[in-house]
């Protein structure tokens, strides 16, 4: 269970536009030490922009987010980068690189200042490897890999930087059955045994359901729910947000909601 009191991220009041358009309006939002939250909503709706806010990189025209209890302003972007790990969709990955020298790049706001990895650097770097499963690859080049690689090698590369909180853009979108699975229970795992923090995005509802402790469900840059998965993917709340009708029951491994689109036979 997620303990409560520990906030390590929280987005208050955020508000952000691009140019005059406004594209998040008045979202609460936080996120505790243990948990893993997940973000969902329609494409356009504002997901990626909110984890844009909540790392730093976008300045929201009200409202504010502090990292572990500070205003995050109040970092140095060093210190930033060395609490909170951001996993963007298709993250960049230099080419010329192999995968393992790719995760010891994670390593760079621990090292402070010193030019070589050490004993436990490469330790680090050989446990994300194995836990990603890209163990098998670690002398590839970037350049060399499936889409799918490329998610797990982000992931391993955020991870072994020890972060406290952990913010994934739809980590899982090129991932097979049994690496969505992988991802979803190594995140689990941090959670419970590090106490990291995990906030995705994702447009697997059925997956999120399954691993994350609650929902936010966003449309048009607002938050239209917020709460344990079984509270915010309801048919009514779901036809709100992407108006489509859907059927929605309990899967048998947790008993968390499913979601089954609905449609009319031709
Ligand atoms: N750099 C930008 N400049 C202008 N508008 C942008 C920019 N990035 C995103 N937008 C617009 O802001 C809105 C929200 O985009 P955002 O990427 O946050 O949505 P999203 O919910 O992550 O979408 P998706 O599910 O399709 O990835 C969209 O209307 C998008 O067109």
């Amino acid at each position: 269970m997620v303990e409560h009191g520990q906030i390590a991220l929280r987005g208050q009041g955020l508000s952000f536009g691009y140019g005059n358009a406004q594209v998040i309006r008045e979202v609460d939002l936080s996120l505790k030490r243990g948990e893993l939250l997940g973000i969902i909503g329609p494409n356009g709706s504002g997901k990626s922009t909110l984890l844009g806010l909540l790392c730093g990189l976008l300045p929201p025209s009200s409202g504010g987010v502090e990292l572990l209890g500070r205003k995050i302003g109040s970092y140095t972007r060093v210190e930033v980068a060395r609490l909170l790990g951001l996993v963007p969709q298709d993250a960049e990955l230099a080419p010329g690189f192999t995968v393992r020298q790719t995760v010891l790049t994670g390593r760079f706001a621990l090292q402070g200042g010193r030019m070589f990895e050490n004993h436990e650097d490469l330790a680090a770097a050989q446990k994300a490897l194995d836990d990603t499963g890209m163990s098998g690859l670690a002398q590839r080049q970037t350049g060399e890999l499936s889409g799918g690689e490329r998610q797990r090698l982000a992931l391993a590369r955020a991870l072994v930087a020890e972060p406290r909180v952990l913010l994934l853009d739809e980590p899982t979108s090129a991932l097979d059955l049994k690496h969505q699975l992988g991802m979803m229970s190594l995140l689990e795992l941090a959670c419970a045994r590090d106490r990291l923090a995990v906030c995705l995005v994702s447009h697997d509802l059925n997956l999120a359901a399954l691993f994350c402790h609650r929902l936010l469900l966003i449309s048009q840059g607002q938050s239209l729910a917020w709460g344990p998965p079984q509270e915010v993917l309801t048919p009514d709340l779901l036809a709100q947000a992407y108006g489509v009708e859907v059927l929605v029951d309990r899967e048998p491994s947790r008993g968390r909601p499913r979601v089954t689109l609905s449609a009319p036979r031709p």
